[in-house]
């Protein structure tokens, strides 16, 4: 039995709500968003701070370019951000009504593909996971409403993703030269909010580990669960706040696991009682994590 890791915050700042935390595989620093704070983030080693580089729209995931800088999934589209100048201009427009929905979760899968799933602002079954060929997104897994958790099996055979309102995870075969996905079914459920019971939260962001354990962020559950293959959670690690948002992997040896936060939104006792709501949160593993994909777009 595993014991209970050491959490402390990565610095001093605090996001509105965190996401998309990357560990940058050639850089070797993390990134993230802030999502209603319109800000891209990077703490670089040792640094309490992070630079920033604030957005006009709501940025929902970004990716690790392979050519040097970030593709950024917007509200209003995706960009390509030159961190070395805050240079931005746009890739591709969205797929979908910006007055209704925006980007949401993104990964790139094991064949350098960028995926990107939306969110509807008003939390109906409208949203869709996308795949970006390039010149436009293509919807490959539709009727979504929180399209969230992204993460692929080390052999890449397996594609995983989650709908956070639907409390569900699930997994298909994948198929890595085409980046198709097949027979899709549910991995893992849990209990939507029930009166009189104790509320165990829903999945929000996902990781990966090297022994293709999927490792998901509780939105109100205050905690990460890893899952194994069929479904089961094998731990569970309690957070000092109701509200984590996506794990990652990462520090040199890929045993450190990041957990970006969220403040917005929560009632004032909680933010009283989770001084550390919005952090990016930080603690040892056993097991590393897959090390991200640098995106070909
Ligand atoms: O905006 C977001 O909110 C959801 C949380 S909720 O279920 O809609 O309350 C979160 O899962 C998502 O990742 C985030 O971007």
């Amino acid at each position: 039995m595993a014991l209970e890791p050491d959490i402390q915050p990565l610095g001093a700042h605090r996001c509105l709500l965190g996401e998309s935390p990357l560990w940058h595989p050639t850089e070797q620093c993390l990134y993230a968003v802030d999502i209603p704070g319109r800000q891209v983030l990077r703490w670089r080693e040792g640094a309490d701070m992070p630079d920033m580089w604030p957005q006009d729209a709501e940025p929902g995931c970004i990716a690790a370019r392979a050519g040097g800088g970030l593709l950024v999934a917007r509200r209003d589209g995706l960009w390509a951000l030159d961190t070395s100048t805050g240079a931005q201009h746009l890739v591709s427009a969205p797929p979908y009504d910006p007055a209704r929905l925006r980007f949401n979760d993104g990964k790139v899968d094991p064949a350098g593909r960028l995926w990107v799933g939306s969110i509807s602002d008003a939390r109906e079954p409208e949203a869709a996971l996308y795949r970006f060929d390039g010149g436009a997104f293509a919807a490959q897994v539709p009727g979504l409403t929180t399209s969230n958790g992204l993460a692929w099996s080390p052999d890449g055979r397996r594609m995983h993703w989650s709908d956070t309102k639907a409390h569900r995870i699930y997994v298909a075969d994948f198929d890595v030269a085409t980046g198709t996905l097949s027979s899709p079914r549910v991995c893992a459920e849990f209990k939507p909010r029930t009166p009189g019971e104790a509320y165990g939260g829903r999945p929000d962001g996902a990781a990966m580990d090297a022994e293709g354990h999927y490792w998901a962020a509780m939105f109100e559950g205050g905690c990460v669960l890893r899952i194994a293959p069929g479904g089961d959670v094998v731990r569970r690690i309690d957070l000092p706040v109701t509200c984590p948002t996506m794990p990652t992997f990462g520090g040199a040896d890929g045993r450190t696991l990041f957990v970006t936060t969220a403040r917005e939104k929560r009632p004032a006792e909680e933010l009283a009682r989770e001084p550390l709501a919005g952090a990016v949160l930080q603690l040892r593993v056993d097991v590393p994590g897959l090390p991200a994909t640098l995106t070909q777009a």
